[in-house]
């Protein structure tokens, strides 16, 4: 883990639109994530998140607008040229490698990062070791819970030193305790690793507890965004998730 932590580029988009066919998924999109910032995005079912985190990690191309690493627009980058550059993630579902042990599915992890088998594992037990899952390095993949099968994701995801993390759904399925051990967590990569975390989740609590800025997209759209206070007191956001309808029949 790095002493100190030299300045980074901020991963931005500008006016992203993503089309399929004549539906757009994302409308006119503007965005940034900061180095050793957590940064949240919510919305309901269908909003466009998972296809604004495809846009940032080079899975979706835009159909219009930049993505930009810094000044360097890479939005038509794949998503091993991302991973290459510090841009990396996690799925809703862990995709772990079934048959391998936790290390070996760090370990791999690495060497397709390009570092020697040696190095990989050395690196996957003090990447397990902070986060303090080194117990789960002998465990198959296949068999582990839930919640472990999320942390051991995001310490893959850790492999290679990312400049940006971007998680997608890590809470699902956990408990209030297990929620707010991952709150501390996220909190820690970007506090004490520098990274930059966008963290997309259902689990708005979370959210709002860990983020310093939350994007809200609803439809494709940014509908709000801004600190807790700012999105508590949005009656945009009200709407998005409880329906416009919702005053009348208070
Ligand atoms: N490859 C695709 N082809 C067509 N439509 C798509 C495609 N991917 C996503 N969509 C549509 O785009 C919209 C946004 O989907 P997306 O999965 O990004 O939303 P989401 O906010 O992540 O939803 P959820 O919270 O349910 O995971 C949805 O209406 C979805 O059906």
């Amino acid at each position: 883990m790095p002493a100190s932590i030299p300045p980074q580029p901020a991963l931005e988009t500008r006016n992203v639109t993503v089309s399929f066919g004549g539906f757009n998924a994302l409308t006119d999109v503007t965005m940034t994530l900061s180095a050793g910032s957590v940064v949240g995005l919510i919305g309901p079912n269908g909003a466009g998140k998972t296809t604004l985190v495809n846009v940032l990690t080079g899975f979706q191309s835009p159909s219009s607008g930049e993505v930009l690493l810094g000044t360097e627009a890479v939005g038509a980058y794949s998503p091993f040229a991302l991973r290459r550059l510090g841009i990396a993630r996690t799925f809703q579902a862990g995709r772990l490698f079934a048959g391998l042990d936790v290390l070996d599915n760090l370990a791999v992890t690495g060497v397709g990062l390009g570092h020697r088998r040696r190095a990989a594992e050395d690196m996957a037990r003090q990447v397990l070791d902070w986060i303090g899952i080194r117990h789960l390095s002998d465990q198959p993949a296949a068999g582990l819970p839930y919640t472990d099968e999320r942390r051991v994701g995001i310490a893959r995801a850790l492999m290679g030193q990312p400049q940006f993390l971007l998680l997608d759904e890590p809470a699902a399925g956990m408990s209030e305790i297990e929620a707010e051990e991952l709150s501390q967590l996220i909190a820690r990569i970007a506090s004490d690793l520098g990274i930059g975390v966008l963290l997309i989740e259902h689990n708005v609590g979370l959210v709002l507890g860990v983020c310093e800025h939350v994007y809200v997209l609803d439809a494709g759209q940014v509908i709000e965004q801004g600190d807790r206070t700012a999105i508590l007191a949005s009656q945009a956001v009200r709407d998005a998730y409880l329906g416009p309808s919702h005053e009348e029949a208070a």
